[in-house]
């Protein structure tokens, strides 16, 4: 059996911190399950601009596309934040996304009964609420052109443009709609077609593609109620597909309703098997460096790796129901008002994973 070959982008602040945990995770799951991967680190952001001066170097990006698999930390934090720089550790993260073709962003929320303590909302609308976001990744007002800025009649203006295309529209609703296929068969498609021309476009294309899937139901909501309803209705959500912009916001929101923006996985994924996995939490600069942060993220997202990637299904699911029970055990970081640091999470989780497998479920 050949090794799979994973690069890993530790990147900016807490990246390096998350992803060390996610692969320790990762290496007791293949272990257990007679499979191995190799890794090969390479750069991307703030720490490649101070290698290379460039957020995105070329050896990264080849690196990247020639991988069965990304795992990426995070990038950025106020070192790289001049306005005026000539570039940003964010543009290496867009530019690898565009590099990779990884047009569809998976971000699943489940919202754990035990984290009630940390969630906004009561136990009674936790319960049994589980949704995955569908988030446009390559397109939309993070790659629109024109986008820049100009000086007229002597006043300073700056633009961006949202644009979509059809098919860009159609490929990520299309994933979407085989994702909902085995789960509630509900897609929510989420726009600003009261007001935008690029979500007009999105609702129609998203009528024709439902049309292709019956069984499935298909409803329109518009991204600002859709912000609220997370809030009152979180378990009437099931797939959830919108923009890029749209979807970077509302699964933060997501995330602090699941009790952390460090619980939350993601995978980006395109054509074929290789997709790019990484939390959906930035470099918390606030934190880094100090071993506070919280694993679990990155451990999902390397399941979801493990998954989608490599096809190892029985280590994804071992390591799902390693944060499961870790959690159900009161297992808890700072960020969800308990005491562990990152190295403790991560042992709780490799000993919940442990046991299960003692119990005859695991990987
Ligand atoms: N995918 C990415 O690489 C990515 C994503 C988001 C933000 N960023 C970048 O990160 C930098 C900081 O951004 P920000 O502060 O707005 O967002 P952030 O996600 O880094 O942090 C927001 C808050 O959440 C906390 N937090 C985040 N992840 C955590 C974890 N795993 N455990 C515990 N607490 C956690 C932080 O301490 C902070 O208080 C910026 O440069 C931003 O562009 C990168
Ligand atoms: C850092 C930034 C470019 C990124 C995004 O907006 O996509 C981040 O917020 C995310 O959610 O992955
Ligand atoms: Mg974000």
């Amino acid at each position: 059996m050949t090794s799979a070959r994973i690069v890993v982008l530790g990147g900016d602040g807490i990246g390096p911190e998350v992803t060390e945990a996610a692969l320790h995770v990762l290496g007791v799951a293949a272990k257990r399950g007679g499979k191995s991967f190799e890794t090969r680190d390479e750069l991307l952001g703030g720490i490649a601009i101070d290698a290379t001066g460039e957020a995105m170097p070329e050896r990264t990006r080849e690196a990247c596309v020639a991988a069965d698999a990304v795992l990426l930390g995070a990038v950025g934090g106020p070192k790289w934040d001049d306005p005026r720089a000539k570039t940003r550790p964010e543009a290496g993260l867009l530019g690898l996304r565009k590099a990779m073709g990884v047009f569809a962003n998976l971000r699943p929320v489940r919202l754990h009964a035990a984290l009630a303590d940390a969630s906004p909302l009561r136990r009674d609308r936790i319960e049994g609420a589980d949704m995955v976001f569908v988030r446009e990744l390559t397109g939309g007002l993070y790659f629109g052109t024109p986008k820049g800025r100009a000086v007229e009649n002597g006043v300073e203006r700056a633009f961006d443009t949202l644009v979509y295309d059809q098919n860009e529209i159609e490929r990520v609703v299309e994933l979407a709609f085989r994702l909902a296929a085995p789960r509630k068969k509900k897609v929510t498609s989420v726009d600003k077609a009261n007001v935008l021309e690029s979500s007009r476009l999105w609702r129609e294309i998203a009528v024709k593609v439902g049309a292709r899937h019956g069984g499935i139901s298909l409803e329109h909501q518009l991204v600002d109620s859709c912000a609220m309803k997370l809030l009152t209705h979180a378990k009437d959500f099931d797939v959830i597909v919108t923009e890029n912009m749209f979807g970077d916001i509302l699964t933060d929101e997501a995330a602090a309703l699941a009790g952390s923006l460090g619980l939350l996985p993601s995978a980006s994924l395109g054509e074929g098997p290789r997709g790019l996995y990484e939390p959906i939490h930035g470099s918390a600069p606030d934190i880094a460096g100090k071993g506070l942060a919280n694993p679990v993220g990155a451990i999902l997202s390397a399941a979801m790796l493990a998954r989608h990637s490599l096809g190892w299904t029985d280590e994804a699911a071992a390591i799902e129901r390693g944060v499961d029970v870790a959690i159900a055990k009161g297992a808890r970081t700072r960020d969800l008002g308990g005491t562990l640091g990152t190295r403790e999470m991560t042992n709780a989780v490799v000993d919940a994973m442990s046991q299960a497998a003692g119990q005859g479920g695991g990987a």
